[in-house]
């Protein structure tokens, strides 16, 4: 069985490739944009340069390699910059999903989609799969239509729902944010972090975790794949202070009044994972053994 991975140069991407190689269950067909840029301990012989913008290309190469399972990682996921440049999310995040949609409707494959807690208003987070989606932000309402997009066609789909991702993975194209506060407090910079706002913070491999057990499963709908504990970005920024032993007096307490980003983000979101856990046997790790797993990763690095 073979799983083509779109984006797969992103951290999610890189995750997954790792993920397939590694329990050697499928054959991963990584794709993305450009060169790869996966780890070389990986061995990359079959990497595809893939730009799911290009219609004629998707259709293509889906039709020469025939996956039995699509997984589209790829997005614009830079929530601010998506405010300013709305034709080019619109693109990345609609347009060229129906491209996919299109390809897995002609070539019988299964589609796991990614989509996020920016779909909703965060009045009242965590959310559980069935909870009416209210986007705030443009990114989100790009998500939101894209899943639309999904759920109208008549393939096989899987939505992976998840929420602000952290990891390591070789050279991202984005931060997250273990990576930006521990970088910054190492730089002796001082940091305000919004105690108001709520998410389930998820490791890049719990996700592909997930997202691969939705595939072995064959488990089709909608599921929320996302870390366990429920924490403000405050609190995150605490505990990735207290675990690399960096000074917490540079962390300073702030609300979204005053510390305001682009685009608005929503306030409370997160997401309930017992439908994941029961009907998958999706288990993820906590934030603390989150940051741990990465920091063994920064380690073997040389970080
Ligand atoms: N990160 C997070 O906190 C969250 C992410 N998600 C969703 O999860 C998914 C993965 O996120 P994440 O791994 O963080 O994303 P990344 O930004 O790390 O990776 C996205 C990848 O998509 C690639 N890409 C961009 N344009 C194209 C294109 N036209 N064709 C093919 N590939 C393209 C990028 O290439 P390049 O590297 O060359 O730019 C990049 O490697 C996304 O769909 C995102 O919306 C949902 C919730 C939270
Ligand atoms: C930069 C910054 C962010 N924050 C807060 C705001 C926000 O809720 C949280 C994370 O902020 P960032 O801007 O790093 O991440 P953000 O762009 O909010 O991450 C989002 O990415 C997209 C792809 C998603 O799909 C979402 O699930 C979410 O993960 O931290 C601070 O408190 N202080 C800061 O200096």
């Amino acid at each position: 069985m073979k799983i083509l991975i779109t984006g797969a140069n992103g951290l999610l991407g890189q995750k997954l490739v790792r993920q397939i190689i590694e329990e050697n269950v499928f054959e991963a067909i990584p794709s993305g944009l450009g060169e790869s840029r996966l780890p070389e301990d990986l061995k990359i012989q079959n990497w595809l340069t893939l730009d799911i913008q290009n219609r004629d290309q998707v259709m293509a190469e889906i039709g020469k390699m025939k996956p039995d399972y699509i997984i589209n990682t790829a997005a614009m996921t830079n929530v601010d910059q998506c405010e300013s440049k709305k034709e080019a999310c619109k693109e990345l995040n609609i347009e060229a999903v129906k491209h996919l949609v299109e390809a897995c409707e002609k070539y019988e494959a299964h589609l796991i989609h990614l989509s996020t807690d920016f779909i909703f208003d965060g009045e009242n987070g965590p959310y559980r799969e069935d909870a009416t989606p209210n986007p705030v932000n443009f990114y989100g309402w790009t998500k939101l239509e894209a899943e639309n997009v999904i759920q109208k066609s008549s393939i096989k789909w899987s939505i992976v729902r998840t929420v602000l991702v952290y990891g390591i993975a070789n050279d991202m194209s984005r931060s997250n944010i273990i990576l930006w506060v521990k970088d910054s407090l190492e730089k002796g910079e001082t940091l305000q972090l919004v105690n108001d706002q709520i998410r389930t913070p998820t490791l890049a491999e719990d996700l592909a975790n997930g997202c691969l057990l939705i595939a072995q499963k064959q488990a089709v709908g909608i599921y929320n794949i996302s870390g366990k504990d429920v924490l403000t970005p405050y609190e995150m920024a605490m505990q990735t202070a207290a675990y690399f032993g960096l000074d917490k007096t540079k962390i300073k307490e702030t609300d979204s009044h005053s510390f305001t980003q682009d685009a608005e983000r929503p306030m409370k979101t997160g997401f309930i994972i017992e439908k994941a856990i029961a009907d998958l046997g999706y288990s993820p790790k906590s934030f603390m053994d989150g940051i741990g797993i990465l920091a063994k990763q920064l380690k073997l690095a040389n970080y």
